[in-house]
C-alpha cells in the first residue's frame, strides 16, 4: 500500500475553494428570513427620518420668536394646536405662535426649533393656553431633520450580511415584506459503519449510536445550509456505491463519514475510484481530521469526514463550512481567528498542526482559551463544550500556560476572509 501524502491545511482549502460556487436568489418573507444571508446591496429607498421630527415631548416654535427671552423676561406664546406622534399641524405656525408635539411628530410648516416640557411653563389665560419660555431656542434646536440619519439611497445592508434582529429592523423601516436572500446550498449526509446503531436504540456491545449523524446536521445549520439525511450504510461496497451515487443526484454537496481511512472495511477510497471522481487530497497535516478527504464528481463536492467524532466536527468547520458560506455569498467563509492567552499547559510537542477543541473566555479584560478535555480524535464529550479550535502549529515542542496562541472561533456566524494566509498551516509532519 502506498503511503498517503499530507498537503499543507492552506493548500487543501485553496484546493476546496476552486470548487464553490455561489447559489442563486430567492425571496423569502422578512417573518421567515431568520437565518439567512442578504443577496443583494441594501440601498434607503427613502430618508431617516422621512420628515422633520421631534425627539420630544414639548413646544414646537419659529426659534427668531424665542430670541429675545430671558430669565427676568420671559416670552409667551399662544398654543395654537396639539401634534401627536402620527398627526401633523393643520396649518403653518404663525408669528407668537406654539405647536404642543409629542415624541416622533412632524415639526408643524414654519417651527423650527422645539423645547421639551421641562423647560416650559404653562397655564391657561381667557379661553387661551399658553406656553412660557425663559431662554431662547436655536434654530434646529431639538429637530431631527429629514435625512438626517440616513440620506435616500445610502448603502444600508451590504450583500452576504446575515440576518439579524438589527438588519431586520432596518428592512422593516424600508418596506421589505419579501427579502432577497441566498438559496440555501443542499447537503446531503451518509454516515457509514456497520458498528452504528441509531440514536432511538438500545446499546449492543461492540456497536455504538450514530452520534455524527446529528452532529453534521446542527453544523450544516449552523453554517447556513439545507440539509438531508440520507441514513447510515453498513460497510458493504455496492449498496454504499449505489446509493452514494443516487443521493448525489439529489444535492450540491455530499458529506460522507465514516470509512475514509486505511482499514478493511473503510471503503470510501474504492467508492471514490469507482465513481471516477477527482480526489483533491486523502491527507491533511493537520490533527485530528488527517484522514479528511475531499473529491469532485460531476461538478458536485464529496466530502469524506472521519468516523472519529472530534476529526469529523473538526473536519466539516474547516473544510465544509467554507464552501457553504461561499455558496451562501457572504465573504468572509473562513473561520474568524482570535489571539488569546492559553488557560494551561498544552505540553505535547506537535509534529502536524493541531486543532485542540477549547472554550474561550474572557477575565479581566483579556480572552482566554482553554482546552475543554481528552484531545484524541474518537473524543466525543469534550465537543459539547467547544466554541473554539486552539491552532498549537506543527513543528512545536508544546506550549505553556500564558503562551499568546491563535484561535478559531467557530461557535458564531462571524468569519474572516484572510484566516489562512498568514501560515497557521504547517507544511511539516509526514
Ligand atoms: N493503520 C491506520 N489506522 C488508522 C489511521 C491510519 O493512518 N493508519 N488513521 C486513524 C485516524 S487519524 C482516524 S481519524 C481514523 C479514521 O477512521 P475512518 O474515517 O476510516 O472512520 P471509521 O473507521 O469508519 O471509524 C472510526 C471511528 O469512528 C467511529 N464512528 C464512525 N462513524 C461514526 C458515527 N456516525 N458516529 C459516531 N462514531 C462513529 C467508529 O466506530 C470508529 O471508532 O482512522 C484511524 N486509523
Ligand atoms: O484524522 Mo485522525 O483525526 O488525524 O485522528
Ligand atoms: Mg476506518
Amino acid at each position: 500500500m502506498e503511503p498517503r501524502q499530507p498537503i499543507a491545511i492552506d493548500k487543501a482549502i485553496e484546493l476546496v475553494m476552486q470548487h464553490g460556487k455561489e447559489q442563486g436568489r430567492e425571496l423569502v418573507s422578512l417573518q421567515e428570513c431568520d437565518d439567512r444571508y442578504i443577496a443583494e446591496d441594501i440601498y434607503a429607498n427613502h430618508p431617516i427620518p422621512p420628515f422633520p421630527k421631534s425627539p420630544y415631548d414639548g413646544f414646537a416654535f419659529r426659534s427668531e420668536d424665542t430670541a429675545s427671552a430671558n430669565r427676568d423676561n420671559p416670552v409667551r406664546f399662544t398654543v395654537v394646536e396639539h401634534v401627536p406622534a402620527g398627526a401633523t399641524a393643520s396649518r403653518p405656525i404663525g408669528k407668537g405662535e406654539a405647536v404642543r408635539i409629542m415624541t416622533g411628530a412632524a415639526i408643524p410648516e414654519g417651527a423650527d426649533c422645539v423645547a421639551m416640557f421641562e423647560v416650559c411653563h404653562t397655564y391657561n389665560e381667557g379661553d387661551l393656553e399658553w406656553v412660557e419660555l425663559k431662554r431662547p431656542i436655536r434654530s434646529m434646536e431639538n429637530v431631527m431633520d429629514k435625512g438626517s440619519e440616513t440620506e435616500e439611497g445610502a448603502l444600508v445592508i451590504r450583500k452576504g450580511t446575515y440576518m439579524n434582529p438589527g438588519v431586520k429592523a432596518v428592512l422593516a423601516t424600508f418596506g421589505f415584506t419579501k427579502v432577497p436572500v441566498t438559496k440555501k446550498p443542499k447537503i446531503g449526509l451518509i454516515t457509514t459503519g456497520t458498528e452504528l446503531l441509531d440514536v432511538e436504540e438500545d446499546m449492543v456491545y461492540g456497536k455504538i449510536r450514530n452520534s455524527n449523524g446529528p452532529m453534521i446536521a446542527a453544523q450544516c445549520k449552523r453554517a447556513g445550509a439545507d440539509f438531508i439525511h440520507f441514513g447510515k450504510l453498513m460497510d458493504e461496497l455496492e449498496p454504499s456505491y449505489e446509493r452514494i451515487q443516487q443521493a448525489l443526484k439529489d444535492v450540491d454537496i455530499l458529506i460522507t463519514t465514516g470509512g475514509v481511512s486505511v482499514g478493511d472495511f473503510d471503503l470510501m477510497p474504492a467508492i471514490y475510484e469507482k465513481l471516477e471522481a477527482k480526489v483533491l487530497f486523502n491527507k491533511v497535516a493537520m490533527r485530528p481530521g488527517s484522514v479528511t478527504t475531499v473529491a469532485v464528481y460531476e461538478n458536485k463536492m464529496l466530502f469524506g469526514l472521519s468516523g472519529n467524532p472530534s476529526a469529523c466536527y473538526v473536519g466539516f468547520e474547516l473544510f465544509a463550512r467554507p464552501i457553504i458560506r461561499q455558496a451562501l455569498g457572504t465573504p468572509a467563509v473562513y473561520p474568524k481567528k482570535i489571539e488569546a492567552y492559553l488557560g494551561e499547559d498544552f505540553e505535547k510537542p506537535n509534529p502536524f498542526t493541531r486543532f485542540v477543541r477549547g472554550k474561550m473566555r474572557m477575565k479581566n479584560g483579556f480572552v482566554y482559551v482553554e482546552p475543554v478535555g481528552m484531545d484524541k480524535s474518537a473524543v466525543v464529550t469534550s465537543l459539547s463544550k467547544a466554541d473554539v479550535f486552539i491552532v498549537l502549529r506543527g513543528g512545536t515542542r508544546g506550549y505553556k500556560k500564558g503562551d499568546m496562541v491563535e484561535a478559531l472561533w467557530v461557535d458564531t456566524q462571524e468569519g474572516q476572509r484572510n484566516t489562512w494566509n498568514h501560515h497557521l498551516s504547517s507544511e511539516e509532519g509526514g
